[in-house]
């Protein structure tokens, strides 16, 4: 197999393997196997999932892969990282908006300094159903992002464990799986969460869970469109705005930690 170009980077510590192939003609179908190769924390680069970056037409697709090798619609700590790859690279105007597609559609990206927003676009507050872990049980709001997550509202994130293993929730609710988001309150307009992902489990962070969380808590408290609330994860800080016209903005940094080379 031949050397190609890789970046590691991290938003909130949610860690991608970065990899550049404009034109598509490096990496082909990019295997399952090759994405749990890559994001393998001993015998690869390791990462939470994979951020393949591809042109198209006038601008970029996002091609996401969680570390289990499986296909995500969206990635919000990921798509800041990529747009922060596409600045470093000269490949895109940090004075502009960057529109970057994904299987979730476009999303457009803006770069103030170290931090990047994300329009996530609307998000969909759906119904509730259930989640759980060994010896606890909650009621879960369903809230679509473009991929799917179930937020969970406990006493205290050591509640949910060690989350070695996907909580409990309903196949019928969310038969291609769900990321579950445990949330305690910090104060006005102010959360904190843990998550456990679909296709990576537990991570330092989930923009995409960060924008759940947010609007189900914006919901529980009588909010929606308008508010802002911090999002306090275990990688750091996000912040998630719900706009007038219902979109979901997502801020917060995108950092690239290294570059080099592999034959995975
Ligand atoms: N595991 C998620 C995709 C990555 C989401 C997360 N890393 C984010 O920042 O949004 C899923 O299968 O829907």
């Amino acid at each position: 197999m031949a050397e190609y170009e890789f970046l590691k980077g991290h938003g909130t510590e949610n860690d991608f393997v970065l990899l550049p192939d404009l034109d598509g003609t490096i990496h082909g179908d990019l295997s399952p196997e090759r994405v749990r190769a890559l994001c393998d924390r001993r015998a690869g680069i390791g990462g939470d999932g994979v951020l393949r970056v591809l042109r198209r037409g006038d601008g970029w697709f996002m091609d996401y892969r969680n570390s289990d090798g499986s296909l995500s619609e969206m990635c919000g700590n990921g798509i800041r990282v990529f747009a922060r790859y596409l600045v470093d690279a000269g490949l895109a105007d940090p004075a502009q908006p960057i529109p970057v597609d994904t299987r979730d559609g476009r999303k457009v990206l803006t770069v103030d300094g170290d931090l990047i927003t994300a329009d996530m676009g609307t998000p969909r507050v759906l119904g509730e159903s259930k989640v759980a872990v060994p010896g606890h049980t909650w009621p879960a709001r369903h809230v679509d992002m473009g991929n799917p997550h179930a937020v969970a509202f406990v006493d205290s994130l050591d509640d949910a464990g060690p989350l070695l293993d996907p909580p409990e929730h309903d196949a019928a609710t969310y038969p291609d799986g769900v990321n579950v988001e445990f949330v305690v309150r910090r104060g006005e307009r102010h959360v904190a969460m843990r998550v456990h992902e679909r296709g990576s489990g537990e991570t330092r962070s989930c923009g995409t869970g960060a924008c759940a969380v947010m609007v189900a808590a914006a919901v529980a408290d009588g909010l929606g469109p308008g508010s802002a609330y911090r999002v306090d994860v275990p990688g750091g800080t996000l912040t998630v705005t719900w706009t007038d016209d219902d979109r979901v903005l997502l801020t917060g940094p995108a950092v690239i930690v290294a570059r080099g080379t592999t034959s995975l």
